[in-house]
């Protein structure tokens, strides 16, 4: 659907050349939601502009719907592009129309004629929860209505692709929770093909289907959310992951368990949905009679099921067993990682 490839981006400055993207190739198939996750300079922004070639690559190519856009130029490209709609974490609205308004810009642009203009922008404000609001102007919108309005007026003319730069960054988690909650409604409902990026693990997590890390300028790893979370392989990916499975919660609660439990050890344990239907503590209880303490949990939810985190502090009075327990878990096909093993006994 999308493809990337050997894409690098050189920008001339006055302070000599700034190498943004790298040999960059990446392949996004039809109707999935891929998530490109970087900190800030890692080059997001450079790549998801050069997707309907709001930049140029310096080298590479772009193929959407096996049409290279990086060969088009002036109406041909213009066209292509209509194909693909944007939204922005600012919503980028033109403040002096109204809702209704900014919606029929690029139907207008398009040269649709005024009747059939009118209905789609009615059919878009229902679309995206607008109702009544259409003569509203953005000033008296909230973020996540006018983010709404980016998004009805980024679908206007039926693009079959959707990106969406940062789209969530400027909103509360509640309003953030909504409009991604809409966007997985589009990509179901419409088929549409997401392409988002993000400095957020939260929103890769709770939406995307697969997801790429960028770091300065490389795609560093690739792969299905859910086993990019139970198996982060680089140093940067793990931070990311860490964003949503780890919490101050948890980390002062295991000092506190270590501090006052001076034996045993503190695992992680990271497992799918389905897992966690199994009564894994009970077993590990009866099989190896150890004690068991429930220091942290949580499930999470992702295009792909539920993935839970469960931290416990295991003792007993011998090693062996506490060694059993791991090994019976990890044989259930449970991720085990030791936080903390007998630090404190010496
Ligand atoms: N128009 C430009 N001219 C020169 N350098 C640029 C330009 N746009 C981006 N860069 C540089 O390219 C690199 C990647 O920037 P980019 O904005 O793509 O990263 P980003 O991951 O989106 O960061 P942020 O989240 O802070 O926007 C940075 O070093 C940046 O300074």
């Amino acid at each position: 659907m999308i493809r990337l490839d050997n894409i690098t981006k050189i920008y001339q400055t006055s302070n000599g050349p700034v190498e943004a993207l790298k040999d960059i190739s990446l392949d996004v198939k039809e109707g999935e939601i891929f998530g490109i996750i970087g900190y800030s300079g890692a080059g997001k922004s450079t790549l998801i502009r050069l997707i309907n070639l709001l930049e140029q690559p310096t080298s590479g190519s772009i193929k959407v719907h096996n049409q290279d856009l990086s060969q088009l130029t002036g109406k041909k490209l213009r066209k292509e592009r209509q194909k693909i709609g944007m939204i922005f974490q600012h919503f980028n609205l033109l403040w002096s129309r109204t809702v209704a308004e900014n919606i029929e810009f690029p139907l207008e642009i398009a040269g649709v004629p005024k009747k059939v203009r009118k209905e789609r922008v009615k059919e878009l404000i229902t679309l995206v929860g607008l109702d009544g609001r259409g003569k509203s102007y953005p000033s008296q919108l909230s973020g996540g209505q006018k983010q709404r309005v980016g998004i009805a007026r980024a679908l206007a003319n039926n693009p079959k692709v959707l990106l969406c730069d940062e789209a969530t960054s400027a909103l509360d988690p509640k309003t953030t929770n909504s409009i991604l909650k809409l966007l997985v409604e589009i990509n179901r409902n419409l088929g549409l093909t997401i392409v988002l990026i993000t400095h957020e693990m939260h929103v890769i997590q709770s939406i995307c289907h697969r997801v790429g890390v960028l770091d300065n300028g490389h795609i560093v790893e690739e792969g299905r959310v859910k086993d990019v979370f139970n198996h982060p392989k680089e140093d940067i990916t793990k931070e990311f992951v860490k964003q949503v499975n780890e919490s101050d919660e948890w980390a002062s609660l295991i000092e506190e368990i270590i501090s006052t439990h001076r034996s045993g050890k503190v695992v992680k344990l990271t497992f799918n949905g389905d897992i966690a239907e199994q009564p894994i503590v009970n077993d590990i209880y009866r099989d190896t009679s150890l004690t068991i303490n429930i220091v942290w949990g949580k499930i999470s939810h992702t295009q792909e099921g539920a993935l839970g985190t469960l931290v416990l502090h295991i003792d007993s009075d011998q090693e062996q067993n506490i060694e059993k327990a791991i090994d019976f878990v990890e044989s259930k096909g449970v991720l085990v990682e030791v936080i903390e093993h007998d630090a404190a006994i010496s």
